[in-house]
């Protein structure tokens, strides 16, 4: 459970009378995510998430978060609109942190998603990259491979304790990226987290897409390759290419991938998987015994991480070269 600061119905309610919402009738922490404090909120006119940022959201960035948000509504994507407090400002502090109220978004997420759930997912995330053309704002992606060194200098000490051998196999692949990572792909507003928990679908269909909390301007094919890493690969570590063939089809059936993207897709991957092993192996060594929240597995990451170093082409991945859908 992502709960890390703890709220009192006293404070909860001062907070809500600045917002349109009638009375408060019920709250709970909400049992999923690790990054962010949300609770499910009740109230005479309906049900909201109360989001309290935390460690890594920079209370910078939140004008980021939030407007894209609303950008990517106003242009037909189904995602969570921040509520706007009755004097203007979408921003509240709660229990000393900054906190936000967004529109709850019906659906469940997925634990075991098939390749049908695939292709829907690679659709949204094109229509995603498509529908940000204009997003007046940027963020430059602070998980990106400049990243990602400053962060390993800060678990690379500890690094065996999950796994023998790790800190070193870490250290040359860190290497190999920095000095082979492109830069002269096509950019824009990327979601960089779109994995399964954050993907909503009533029955088979695709409903609704959360937390943007990582969004930044980046290459596209980054996020593409991060929902390879996220979507594609089976419990027992297998890459599943009936998944990975369905989510690239589902992407170019929207959005075609360039000849330099098809070419990069290999290094964006293990790029990608180099980036959650980092924060999970990060957590995995900071995060307070008491914490509530289910930290994730870094060797996870670096099992998907050595499959990208065996593929030689994006063919391995399922690709086929499509035309966009009528
Ligand atoms: N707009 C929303 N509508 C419905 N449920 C939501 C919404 N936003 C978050 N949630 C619930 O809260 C959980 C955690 O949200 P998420 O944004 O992924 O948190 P974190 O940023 O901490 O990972 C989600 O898995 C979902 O159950
Ligand atoms: N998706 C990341 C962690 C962030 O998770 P979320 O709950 O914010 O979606 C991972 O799996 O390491």
């Amino acid at each position: 459970m992502a709960v890390y600061t703890d709220i009192s119905e006293d404070d909860l309610k001062t907070f809500l009378s600045a917002y349109d919402v009638g009375e408060l009738t019920s709250y709970k922490g909400i049992a999923e995510g690790v990054e962010n404090s949300n609770f499910l909120l009740h109230t005479t006119t309906g049900a909201f998430i109360l989001t309290l940022y935390e460690k890594r959201v920079d209370p910078g960035d939140l004008p980021f978060f939030l407007g894209l948000m609303q950008h990517l509504a106003d242009r037909g994507l189904n995602c969570p609109l921040p509520l706007a407090r009755t004097d203007g400002a979408l921003l509240g502090t709660l229990s000393g942190r900054p906190a936000a109220m967004i529109t709850f978004l019906e659906g469940m997420w997925l634990r075991k998603p098939e390749a049908a759930h695939c292709r829907e997912v690679g659709r949204a995330l094109a229509e995603m990259h498509v529908a940000g053309e204009g997003f007046a704002l940027t963020r430059e992606n602070a998980l990106s491979v400049s990243g990602w060194r400053p962060l390993w200098d800060k678990a690379k000490d500890r690094a065996d304790e999950v796994q023998p051998g790790v800190a070193a196999e870490i250290a040359a692949e860190l290497d190999h990226l920095e000095a082979n990572w492109p830069s002269d792909l096509p950019a824009g507003v990327i979601h960089a987290d779109l994995f399964p928990d954050n993907v909503f679908f009533l029955g088979e269909n695709l409903s609704g897409v959360i937390d943007f909390y990582f969004a930044c301007n980046d290459l596209l094919a980054y996020d593409v390759s991060i929902c390879l890493n996220a979507w594609c690969f089976e419990k027992d570590g297998a890459f599943n290419m009936t998944k990975g063939m369905a989510l690239l089809a589902g992407y170019q059936s929207v959005r075609p991938l360039t000849a330099g993207e098809i070419a990069a897709l290999p290094l964006l991957a293990r790029g990608s998987a180099l980036r959650f092993f980092l924060t999970r192996l990060y957590d995995w060594l900071t995060t307070p015994a008491g914490a509530l929240v289910v930290k994730k597995d870094p060797l996870e990451y670096l099992r998907k991480l050595q499959f990208h170093r065996s593929v030689n082409t994006a063919l391995e991945y399922g690709l086929t070269i499509s035309e966009p859908d009528a």
